[in-house]
């Protein structure tokens, strides 16, 4: 589903290059959970954002069903964050001008959904927030938020789900109930998991863990998978 080919990334500094991808290479079947760890800033986010298409590599190939993301152009690539992808943010990206249910929907109206609502409000009330449908982001705690984010991130069935650290921002409790919620509801579509995280417990749920080490991505081949 997933192939990483030769993929190096730089970002310029005033006096030099950074290099924060190598040559990394990567390959992630269908319905996957893979969690990529490292240290900070060894490039985790940035991996996250070319998977997404929402950055450029400096060189190599990033193919999603066979098809190079590197070759397309924005508009391209925003047809296919529409139509494939389900986007999680550690720090939950929801539209503040919008309710819960206006959020959750907004995926299916963009893509012309005729039962946009209707579809929300059922997966808003899957991640167990029907009661605050008609709530704003800044009316909700930061657990309901990501709850809200979660279900806008799945309500169209992704085949592709990126995750940035989806529990950075909430305390423990919160972040648990956030993340078996995330897998709960993945394994109900068998969706791809894709997940960047610091936390070694939610790492270990996933059945590939990769690490960053000095722009490339290595197998953790000790991690059992044992879900
Ligand atoms: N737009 C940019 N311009 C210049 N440097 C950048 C840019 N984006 C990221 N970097 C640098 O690239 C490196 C990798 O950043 P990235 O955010 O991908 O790391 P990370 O592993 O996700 O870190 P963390 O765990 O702290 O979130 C860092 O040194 C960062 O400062």
């Amino acid at each position: 589903m997933i192939k990483l080919h030769n993929l190096c990334m730089n970002y310029n500094l005033e006096q030099a290059q950074l290099n924060v991808l190598n040559d990394a290479q990567l390959s992630i079947a269908e319905g996957e959970t893979l969690a990529i760890v490292g240290p900070s800033g060894s490039g985790k986010t940035t991996l996250l954002t070319l998977l997404a298409g929402l950055e450029q590599p400096y060189s190599g190939d990033i193919m999603l069903d066979g098809v190079k993301l590197n070759e397309l152009d924005v508009d391209s690539l925003a047809d296919i964050r529409r139509d494939k992808l389900g986007i999680i943010f550690q720090s939950f990206h929801l539209v503040q001008s919008l309710t819960a249910l206006g959020n959750v929907a907004l995926p299916l109206e963009i893509a012309g959904n005729k039962n946009s609502y209707q579809l929300a409000r059922k997966m808003l009330d899957r991640v167990g927030l029907a009661e605050r449908e008609k709530h704003y982001p800044a009316q909700l705690s930061g657990g309901e938020q990501q709850r809200v984010a979660i279900a806008r991130a799945l309500v169209h069935k992704p085949k592709l789900v990126l995750a940035d650290e989806p529990t950075g921002n909430l305390d423990v409790a919160t972040g648990a109930t956030i993340i078996e919620l995330l897998f709960s509801l993945n394994m109900d579509t068998g969706s791809t998991l894709v997940l960047v995280t610091h936390d070694d417990e939610v790492a270990r749920r996933c059945k590939r863990i990769v690490r960053l080490q000095n722009g490339k991505l290595v197998e953790d081949q000790d991690h059992a998978f044992s879900v």
